[in-house]
């Protein structure tokens, strides 16, 4: 079996005999532990001065870690600025929020091309490389330069936008032409693929073959052969459920429930971003309490939402207009003794989010757009089937495309949202057990080991070299 190297921005460096957090780095400990290999990429430092010269390798049985901390610059340039200003935000549909410049766009090409140098010294011949995320676009184009020809994928795990919007970027066609360096590009969602597939047939001399009944296309273009596929992340089904059993009887999760007294509870986690719709959906608890006015002091709101990018201009914004939110809704509703929304902006472990989860009532998970959105399959997976929440969720999440069974909602319709609160807050058990049956048996089957598998045996089996039709 070939060794496997994963390139991420981020590495989750995990100490031996401890537990990783969160479901993507467990998968991907799991794939190189099996294969042996490197996880390679961002320690997380920033240094002053250029960044790291040579990685700093840390071993891990079969597995080494090599990780480069950045330069004060290269960390602004490549993820302050174009990973987080241009493409994240043109990823999430929100052009108005994009700034477009030249030099962030060459700090972020800049910093490929030293990963990629960085790298290169490292691989074998028959090396598979697994590159993960909208920051590393380019890294493949950059290996390939430097003569390397081995098995390359890359999964995008934000959305892909539609050519419609992707050409408000300039040079939008090097962007493309780098994702085709790959052998494999996976998205979440089918109508990832189709954004790709439709830029491909539009704005480039390329052919696609659509291909599978759950989503793959052959493409051919920029003078070379891949396959694009739909690969929807998942959870550690049967761990979250496991560890829920017990986390509901948590110290925290007991604190939280005596602090309720009774009280209904409406949960929503998520990192403090403008893509998550938290300001439409702290509007649409304030909806709900207006228009159902016997929710007043009967159901509490607790929004966990740890802040993230700090450095990025649109995220001060957003924390400042949640925090005011907060605070106003608070001060019109609450009572000597209840508090409408608690609103925390501190993130927790996993154990302590699975109790929490398990307590709520509600889970509500309303991004404007969102690549899959791990939140929500975690919510389903922490509930007890005799008695389980219901999943209030963003018809805009790539979630959305296997929970069916959750109520779906537009996060744009406040009063839409309003009234899937009321539904979720008064519907029947039947209804419920039903619902969440329904997901469950989804999130069995489709779990991140099923992920996992699935991108690494189609990665296994590039290059493609699909007859032409
Ligand atoms: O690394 P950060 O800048 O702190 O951001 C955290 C991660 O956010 C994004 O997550 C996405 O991946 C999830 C798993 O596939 C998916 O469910 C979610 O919808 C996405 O938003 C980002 O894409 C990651 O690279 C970041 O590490
Ligand atoms: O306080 C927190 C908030 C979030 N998470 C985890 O962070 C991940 C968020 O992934 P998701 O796909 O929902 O969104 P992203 O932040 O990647 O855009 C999930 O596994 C959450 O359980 C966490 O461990 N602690």
């Amino acid at each position: 079996m070939s060794r496997l190297v994963v390139v991420s921005n981020r590495v989750a460096l995990v100490e031996e005999g401890k537990q990783a957090a969160g479901g993507l780095a467990v998968a991907i400990l799991a794939a190189l532990k099996k294969t042996g290999g490197i996880w390679f990429g961002w320690s997380g430092k920033v240094v002053d001065g250029e960044s790291q010269a040579e990685p700093t390798r840390t071993e891990a049985g079969k597995l080494t870690y090599a990780t480069l901390d950045l330069g004060r610059r290269d960390h602004e340039e490549y993820y302050n600025g174009f990973a987080n200003q241009t493409l994240w935000p043109l990823f999430h549909y929100r052009l108005g929020l994009i700034s477009v410049n030249r030099r962030t766009r060459e700090g972020y090409e800049r910093v490929n091309a030293y990963f990629a140098d960085k790298l290169e010294p490292l691989l074998r011949a028959d090396d598979m490389i697994w590159v993960h995320d909208y920051h590393l676009i380019p890294f493949g184009d950059e290996l390939r330069r430097r003569g390397c020809s081995q098995r390359m994928g890359f999964f995008l795990h934000t959305p892909f936008p539609p050519p419609e919007l992707l050409t408000a970027l300039p040079n939008h066609r090097d962007l493309v032409r780098e994702l085709c360096a790959y052998d494999l590009v996976g998205f979440h969602t089918a109508t990832d693929l189709r954004g790709f597939c439709d830029y491909i047939r539009r704005e480039t001399d390329g052919q696609v073959e659509q291909r599978g009944a759950y989503g793959s296309a052959i493409i051919r273009a920029f003078g070379r052969t891949l396959l694009a596929k739909v690969f929807p992340i998942s959870i550690d089904t049967e761990a979250l459920e496991s560890l829920a059993r017990t986390a509901g009887r948590s110290r925290q999760a007991e604190r939280l429930r005596e602090s309720l007294v009774g009280r209904r509870l409406i949960i929503g986690v998520d990192r403090l971003d403008y893509s998550k719709g938290l300001p439409q959906r702290f509007a649409a608890f304030e909806q709900l309490l207006e228009s159902y006015p016997e929710h007043c002091n009967r159901v509490t709101f607790l929004q966990v939402a740890p802040p993230s990018r700090e450095d990025v201009p649109e995220y001060i914004a957003i924390r400042r207009e949640l925090s005011e939110m907060a605070g106003r809704i608070n001060g019109r509703f609450a009572e000597f003794d209840w508090q409408p929304i608690r609103y925390l902006n501190r993130s927790f472990g996993q154990r302590v989010l699975a109790g929490f989860y398990r307590l709520a009532n509600v889970g509500l998970v309303t991004p404007l757009r969102d690549g899959m959105n791990l939140v929500a399959k975690e919510y389903v997976a922490c509930q007890d089937a005799e008695d389980p929440g219901v999943l209030v969720l963003s018809q805009f999440a790539g979630a959305a495309q296997e929970l069916g069974e959750a109520l779906i909602v537009n996060p744009f319709d406040i009063e839409g949202v309003g009234d899937a609160l009321q539904r979720a807050l008064t519907m029947p058990l039947g209804e419920r057990k039903e619902r969440h049956a329904a997901m469950m048996r989804t999130l069995r089957s489709h779990h991140i080991g099923w992920w996992r598998e699935s991108y690494v045996d189609a990665l296994t089996r590039a290059p493609y070299d699909f007859p032409a039709t």
